[in-house]
């Protein structure tokens, strides 16, 4: 059977909130397998940041309600603060949102590398292998810094590394996270929304060099985005997220060729509004996590929700071999009927927008 690098099991995560406790992630289920780039998509807030920081155990304020999070079948809940620190430091490496958050001001870029370099990777390695680390030369450990600069395609490595993260453009310092991501050659890397502060060629750039390097090094990735074309740039397999639940997932091109949740189709469709963000296409907002509705949560947004979805939490469900949906429209083989009917009246769901554009294409031709 598969041996998953990284499975999440029914995970839930909570916040004491003035407002009272928000049930951020109610119940995800998540695999990422050896080799694989997993993306998740989904609008803004709808729990993605939070589902990959508990993943690393960087939220100290949340409240890990139930679920598993294994990490090469070990559960890493159950792990002390030390040994997870050191998981995170070699095996499991991490892409901020906010290239300018993740990097200290106030050294330069190389003391940053050699700092990772030296205590790190400490942590992971044998006795043997940290008795040679600590006697790794500086020159040595500078000479691997830049060569990972380069490999970053930052093309003067020795000025940047000398360099203040403030002396930097902002494409440059996500690429120096990067290369600080992908110093200690991890097994897993997580990247959030590495693109968002950047212009779109400099994204493109980015992504292109990440595909590059995780090829390279086999690592596995688990990429966060409100981009649905990015995610399928670089994804094999893609899960859809909406107020903290994965509502679909498949093999990224299955996804796009067959969307089934109502909410994915929406996000397709909306796809040229993109520039107003990810859901702008959808009417409505995501539900308040603190007063999360009884049944499903997109019900107040489906045009479709009938009675049993605002009363019964619809959970995913394999529609195909390979495909999962949580939507009631697909439980059962009586459902799936009702999904083709679903089909023509939802108004979401014309043929999907590529679809539409070859269709009209025909119609100019003749
Ligand atoms: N430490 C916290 N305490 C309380 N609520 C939190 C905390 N962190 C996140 N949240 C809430 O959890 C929800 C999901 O936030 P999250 O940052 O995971 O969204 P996201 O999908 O990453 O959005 P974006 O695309 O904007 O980054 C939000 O409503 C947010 O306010
Ligand atoms: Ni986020």
């Amino acid at each position: 059977m598969s041996n998953p690098l990284l499975e999440v099991k029914d995970l839930h995560v909570e916040f004491d909130t003035y407002d009272g406790t928000a049930q951020v992630i109610n119940g995800i289920d998540l695999i990422v397998e050896r080799g694989e780039t997993v993306a998740i998509v989904g609008e803004s807030g709808c729990g993605k940041s939070v589902t990959v920081k508990t993943i690393l155990g960087l939220l100290p304020e949340a409240d890990i309600s139930q679920g598993e999070i294994l990490y090469k079948g070990e559960n890493l809940l159950e792990l002390s603060d030390a040994k997870r620190h050191a998981r995170r430091g070699k095996e499991m490496s991490m892409i901020m949102q906010n290239p300018m958050s993740a990097i200290n001001p106030v050294f330069t870029v190389g003391e940053q590398m050699l700092d990772v370099l030296k205590w790190q990777g400490q942590h992971r390695v044998g006795i043997t292998d940290w008795v040679r680390d600590k006697f790794r030369s500086e020159a040595e450990l500078r000479e691997r810094a830049i060569d990972m600069l380069e490999q970053v395609d930052i093309s003067a490595p020795e000025r940047v590394f000398e360099s203040y993260p403030v002396e930097l453009s902002g494409g440059m310092r996500q690429r120096v996270l990067i290369a600080i991501a992908l110093l200690l050659e991890p097994d897993f890397l997580i990247a959030d929304e590495p693109g968002t502060a950047l212009d779109v060629t400099t994204e493109a750039n980015i992504l292109e060099l990440l595909d590059d390097i995780v090829e390279e090094h086999d690592t596995s990735v688990l990429y966060i985005t409100h981009d649905l074309g990015v995610a399928r740039e670089i994804s094999d397999q893609l899960n859809v997220m909406y107020a903290g639940e994965i509502v679909e997932t498949a093999p990224t091109e299955t996804l796009f060729e067959d969307p089934q949740h109502p909410y994915t189709r929406g996000l397709l469709e909306s796809i040229p509004q993109l520039s107003r963000g990810i859901g702008a296409g959808i009417p409505g907002k995501l539900p308040d996590y603190t007063d999360p509705p009884t049944g499903c949560r997109f019900a107040d947004r489906c045009p479709h929700a009938e009675t049993e979805c605002r009363e019964v939490v619809p959970h995913l469900r394999r529609t195909e071999p390979e495909h999962a949906a949580a939507c009631h429209l697909f439980e059962g083989d009586p459902h799936l009927d009702r999904h083709q009917d679903a089909v023509t009246e939802f108004p979401y769901i014309g043929p999907p927008p590529w679809q539409a554009d070859t269709d009209e294409t025909e119609v100019d031709v003749r």
